[in-house]
């Protein structure tokens, strides 16, 4: 079987910061499992993109990237139960070694469940982190240098940056 590491997130959307820890867990990992996170929201201002959208541009990334085979994505959404939701994660994926997270309160809910955890070392988080992006859109500020080139576009081909000036205005956070 393979030696696999599992990463949840939201993915709102994926980032150069989440492609730096894909690729750092890939040197050490042969496969990595991204859990996308809070399936079930979408066309709000904190999720602006579905989990089938975010599932779409992640995948048109990694073939992109000729990452195809070494990642699996799999949508997985919020149960109000922090501790239940770890094994809820679990019970969906291929079977990981370990958990890997910058958020200390995934990484902490995993290591009590007794599970390996990695703590991934954010990458330049002030520039790179999604509420930043999702904020850049809003305001018609640069966000495109922040997300791979095919995210960028996959964004734009779904009228990303309108849809999250129309929600955050809606009130719909
Ligand atoms: N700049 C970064 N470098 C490395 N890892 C990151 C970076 N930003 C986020 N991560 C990690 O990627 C995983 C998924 O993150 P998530 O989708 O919540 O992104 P985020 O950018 O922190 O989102 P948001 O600001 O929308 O809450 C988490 O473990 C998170 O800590
Ligand atoms: N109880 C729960 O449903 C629960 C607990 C912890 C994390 N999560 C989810 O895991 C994902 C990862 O969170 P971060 O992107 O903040 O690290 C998010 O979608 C978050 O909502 C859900």
């Amino acid at each position: 079987m393979a030696k696999r590491v599992l990463m949840p997130g939201r993915f709102q959307p994926f980032h150069n910061g989440h492609y730096h820890a894909l690729r750092s867990l890939l040197e050490e990992y042969e496969e990595v499992v991204l859990a996308v996170g809070s399936a079930q929201e979408g066309f709000t201002c904190q999720n602006p993109f579905t989990a089938g959208e975010r599932l779409e541009m992640i995948d048109i990334f990694l073939k992109h990237e000729g990452l195809r085979g070494r990642v699996w994505l799999i949508p997985v959404p919020d149960i109000r139960m922090p501790l239940a939701w770890t094994t809820h994660v679990l019970s969906m994926a291929p079977k990981v070694e370990a958990v890997a997270s910058g958020n200390p309160h995934v990484l902490y809910i995993y290591k009590w469940a007794g599970l390996k955890t990695i703590e991934l070392k954010l990458h330049e988080p002030s520039r790179y982190n999604g509420s930043r992006i999702r904020s850049l859109m809003l305001e018609g500020g640069e966000w495109r240098s922040l997300v791979p080139g095919v995210i960028a576009e996959y964004i734009e081909a779904v009228d990303g940056v309108e849809r999250v000036r129309k929600v955050c205005s809606s009130g719909v956070y």
